[in-house]
């Protein structure tokens, strides 16, 4: 697996990052494990949390080279590259505020005696992660774990070295001691040879099923705990009362920031029947106002796909879309000439016979549905492998919230698109995996809940 550096706005090939040995890997493990036995990990988390504070003032005042890097690594247009990175701080700031209490002890009122949970580090954690948002994946593993006292390894998606090496390098100028994140530049199975390892206590993954999946299995193997994001085919209700102008305005962000790369991107739009044929025209309209281009150029809304072969399989499942009856309402083609751009798409009439139906478009193509009321809209959002987030517009909040619990997926967002921050949980059901990052859940994955009782 190379780890390199290519530009999609033009394909050139930019840096090549040579690989960690098995080696390197011993002497990263020996070094996380002891940290985890040492006063740091295991000792009072007051020690901890100001590396957090640290590593939010260093990437607040680090972020416009920060926001470059992601953006010529993986084709982000340089604002959400920006928004990424201040989302990262946010993060690192919320743990640092938030983690003594969400670690707190916790009392369990019994008549056998006085009883509470503790929460404690479990150890050395495996991180492996996707490109899409290149340091805010990251930045969801560190925080909670870095605070909770769990060193961490880190194997990042192998076109976004840069951003993985820029990352660990603020860790450790934020003060963090060595061991407790480390980046490796490693292969598949010595990934899978370090979730085997008995210094190991447990794997996070953000990436495909396929991915989640095997990773899954070899910490399963070895009695780990594992925690899984992964993809989503999320809907994007639009009942017959809802803001047209605003659900047409958030929809578009909703499919076509970070270029439709986002695994809670609104894939499949749920149009009521009565406001149909007025979204798509307006949504048609507004596709065809983007601009393509170079994601640095402020005026650039479109950006390029991450990588050739990202741009490829996209193709591919529009054209085979098409082929089983699907209507190619708008776009559906690479564009010309350099870079992996891809225009924006719309398709329609997809029956649940075309393989379309259960995949997930990791690009701007926008699925539209057309239903005949709520329970319709219901029955179609559910019927998906996955069950990651999901939108519904409405003006009437009950109508909204009674849909929201209905729909089987681990988010729900109303009059918005399915977002993130650090205060929320994040997390799905079904093929989107399990387990929770962010928020309260997220800095109890990987800590050992212990109860502790002083028998009457
Ligand atoms: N749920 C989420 O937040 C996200 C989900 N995705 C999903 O991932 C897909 C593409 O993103 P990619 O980064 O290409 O996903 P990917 O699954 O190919 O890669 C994710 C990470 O897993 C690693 N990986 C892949 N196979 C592995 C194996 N057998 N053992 C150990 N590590 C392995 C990759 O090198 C990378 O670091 C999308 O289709 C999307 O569904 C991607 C980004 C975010
Ligand atoms: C801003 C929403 C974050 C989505 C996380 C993901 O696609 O991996």
């Amino acid at each position: 697996m190379a780890y390199q550096t290519v530009n999609p706005a033009n394909n050139k090939l930019i840096k090549e990052y040579a690989s960690h040995t098995d080696a390197d890997v011993e002497a990263a493990l020996k070094t996380a494990d002891a940290l985890y036995h040492s006063e740091w990990a295991k000792g009072s988390i007051d020690k901890r949390l100001p590396v957090l504070h640290k590593l939010a003032d260093l990437i607040d005042s680090r972020s416009e080279e920060l926001a470059k890097i992601a953006s010529v690594e993986m084709g982000k247009l340089i604002e959400q590259s920006r928004a990424e990175v201040k989302l990262c701080a946010q993060i690192a700031r919320y743990y640092a505020d938030n983690a003594k209490q969400h670690l707190a002890p916790v009392k369990y009122p019994s008549e056998l005696g006085e009883a509470w949970v503790e929460h404690h580090p479990i150890g050395v954690v495996m991180a492996v992660e996707p490109w899409n948002f290149p340091y805010y994946q990251l930045m969801r593993v560190l925080a909670p774990n870095l605070a909770a006292g769990n060193p961490v390894l880190a194997k990042h998606a192998s076109i976004v070295p840069h951003c993985a090496e820029t990352f660990a390098h603020l860790v450790r100028e934020a003060g963090a001691p060595e061991g407790a994140w480390t980046n490796l530049f490693i292969s598949s199975d010595q990934v899978a040879k370090i979730i085997a390892d008995d210094r190991v206590q447990g794997a996070a993954l953000t990436g495909s099923e396929k991915a989640g999946s095997v990773v899954a299995a070899q910490a399963a193997k070895h009695l780990k705990k594992s925690t899984l994001e992964l993809g989503g085919n999320d809907v994007f209700v639009v009942l017959d009362d809802a803001d047209l102008e605003k659900a047409v305005k958030i929809g578009v962000n909703a499919r076509l920031a970070n270029a439709g790369q986002v695994c809670t991107a609104a894939k499949r739009f749920i149009v009521h029947e009565k406001v149909a044929e007025q979204f798509l025209t307006k949504y048609t309209e507004a596709f065809k106002q983007v601009k393509i281009g170079d994601p640095l150029d402020a005026s650039t809304t479109l950006g390029p796909l991450s990588s050739k072969d990202a741009r490829e399989t996209l193709t591919k499942q529009v054209n085979e879309a098409v082929k089983n009856g699907a209507t190619l309402h708008y776009g559906g083609k690479p564009v010309a000439g350099e870079g992996s751009f891809f225009e924006p798409t719309i398709l329609t009439h997809i029956s649940r016979d075309n393989p379309a139906y259960f995949e997930e478009f990791f690009g701007p193509v926008a699925q539209i549905y057309v239903v005949k009321n709520d329970d319709e809209a219901v029955k179609l959002a559910n019927d998906s492998h996955y069950g990651l987030g999901g939108a519904v517009f409405s003006k009437d909040i009950e109508r909204a919230k009674k849909m929201a619990s209905k729909i089987e997926t681990g988010m729900v967002w109303i009059n918005w698109l399915t977002d993130t921050a650090a205060e929320l949980p994040f997390g799905g059901v079904k093929r989107s995996g399990y387990g929770r990052e962010l928020s309260d859940l997220g800095i109890k994955e990987f800590v050992n809940q212990k109860l502790v009782v002083i028998r009457r």
